[in-house]
C-alpha cells in the first residue's frame, strides 16, 4: 500500500518542469566511433568521456578516482558499437508496447531499462542509442508525457532496451501499475539508467524513484542528460551533486555518473559499451 502511495505521488509530483524548445536533429554525424576518433584528444576525451572531459574544470582537490570504476580501452567501445550496428541476421527493431505488466513480452534475454521525470530526454536517449540502426522507429516530442506505455525494443538475440514513460508531470494514469510492477517483478532486467536533466538536477520526484529502486534493491544507474544545454558552471554543480550522493548515499547506484547529450552524441559510445557489458555481451579485461 506504501508502494502504490508512493507510485501515485511520483506519477503525480509536479516537478516545475522546463518546457524545452529544442528540436531533434536527426543529424548522425560523430554518432560512429571511427569518426568520433577522428576528433582533436581533448574533444575526442569530451565527447568519448564526458566526465574525464570536464576534470579541467574542476577544483584541484576534487577526488575524481569514481570518474573512472568504469574505463573501457578504446577497443572495448569499438567493440561495444558492432552490437548497436544491424548487419545480416542481426536485427535491431522496436518489438512491442505493454501497458501491464501481464501484456509485456516474455523474453528471457537481458534487459536495461530507462526511467525518468517527463521530458527528461528518454527516447530521445534511445534514439541517439540507435543511431547506427535509423529505421528503428523512437518517438521523441517536446511536450510532456509523449511516452504512454512501455516500449520494448530488441538488440538482436542479445539484449532488449525499455523506453519508459515520464513520472511527474502528465504522466499516465496507469505508470505506478505499469513501472512498478515492472521493475519489481522482471526477472531478466539487468539495470535500470535514472535519467536526470542536467539543468535543473534532482527534483523530488526523482527521489521518490530512488527510494523505491533502493528499497526494490534492483541496480541502477544515473544517467545526466542534455548536457549541450547547461552552461558549464551549472553542469559541474549538478555532476558533483550526483556523484556524491550515488557514492554516500545509495546501496544500489553504480558510482559512476553518466553525463550524455543526445543531440551531440556526448557519452553515448560510452553508455552503448557500459550496456554492451551489463548485458553480459562484452566481457572485459579490466573489470
Ligand atoms: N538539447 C537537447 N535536447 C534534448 C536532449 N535530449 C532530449 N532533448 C529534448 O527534450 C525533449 C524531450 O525529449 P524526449 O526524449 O521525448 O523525453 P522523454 O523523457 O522520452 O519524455 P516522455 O516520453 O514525455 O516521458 C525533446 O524536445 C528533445 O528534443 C539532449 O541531449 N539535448
Ligand atoms: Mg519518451
Amino acid at each position: 500500500m506504501l508502494q502504490l502511495q508512493r507510485m501515485r505521488r511520483l506519477a503525480g509530483a509536479n516537478c516545475l518542469l522546463q518546457r524545452h524548445s529544442a528540436t531533434w536533429r536527426s543529424s548522425t554525424k560523430n554518432a560512429s566511433f571511427s569518426e568520433v576518433l577522428q576528433l582533436e584528444d581533448k574533444k575526442l576525451t569530451g565527447v568519448v568521456f564526458p566526465l574525464q572531459g570536464l576534470e579541467k574544470y574542476l577544483a584541484p582537490n576534487v577526488n575524481t578516482t569514481s570518474f573512472r570504476t568504469f574505463n573501457p580501452g578504446l577497443d572495448d567501445i569499438h567493440r561495444a558499437e558492432a552490437l548497436f550496428k544491424p548487419s545480416g541476421k542481426h536485427v535491431i527493431d522496436y518489438f512491442s508496447s505493454a501497458v501491464r505488466m501481464d501484456h509485456a513480452p516474455q523474453l528471457s534475454q537481458p534487459e536495461v531499462c530507462f526511467v525518468g521525470r517527463s521530458n527528461v530526454g528518454k527516447s530521445s536517449l534511445i534514439k541517439a542509442l540507435f543511431s547506427l540502426a535509423p529505421n528503428v522507429d523512437v518517438r521523441v516530442s517536446k511536450t510532456p508525457g509523449h511516452t504512454k506505455k512501455m516500449n520494448f525494443f530488441k538488440v538482436g538475440k542479445y539484449f532488449t532496451l525499455v523506453d519508459m514513460p515520464g513520472y511527474g508531470y502528465r504522466a499516465p494514469q496507469d505508470f505506478a501499475d505499469m513501472v512498478e510492477a515492472y521493475l519489481q517483478e522482471r526477472q531478466n532486467l539487468k539495470r535500470t539508467f535514472l535519467l536526470v536533466d542536467s539543468l535543473v538536477g534532482f527534483q523530488k520526484a526523482d527521489h521518490i524513484a530512488i527510494e523505491m529502486l533502493e528499497e526494490f534493491g534492483i541496480p541502477y544507474v544515473f544517467v545526466l542528460t542534455k548536457m549541450d544545454k547547461a552552461p558549464k558552471g551549472l553542469l559541474v554543480k549538478n555532476v558533483l551533486e550526483i556523484q556524491d550522493f550515488a557514492e554516500k548515499h545509495t546501496q544500489g547506484c553504480f558510482p559512476q555518473l553518466f553525463p550524455v547529450s543526445s543531440i551531440e552524441y556526448s557519452g553515448i559510445h560510452l553508455l552503448r559499451c557500459f550496456i554492451a557489458h551489463v548485458t553480459g555481451n562484452l566481457p572485459m579485461m579490466n573489470s
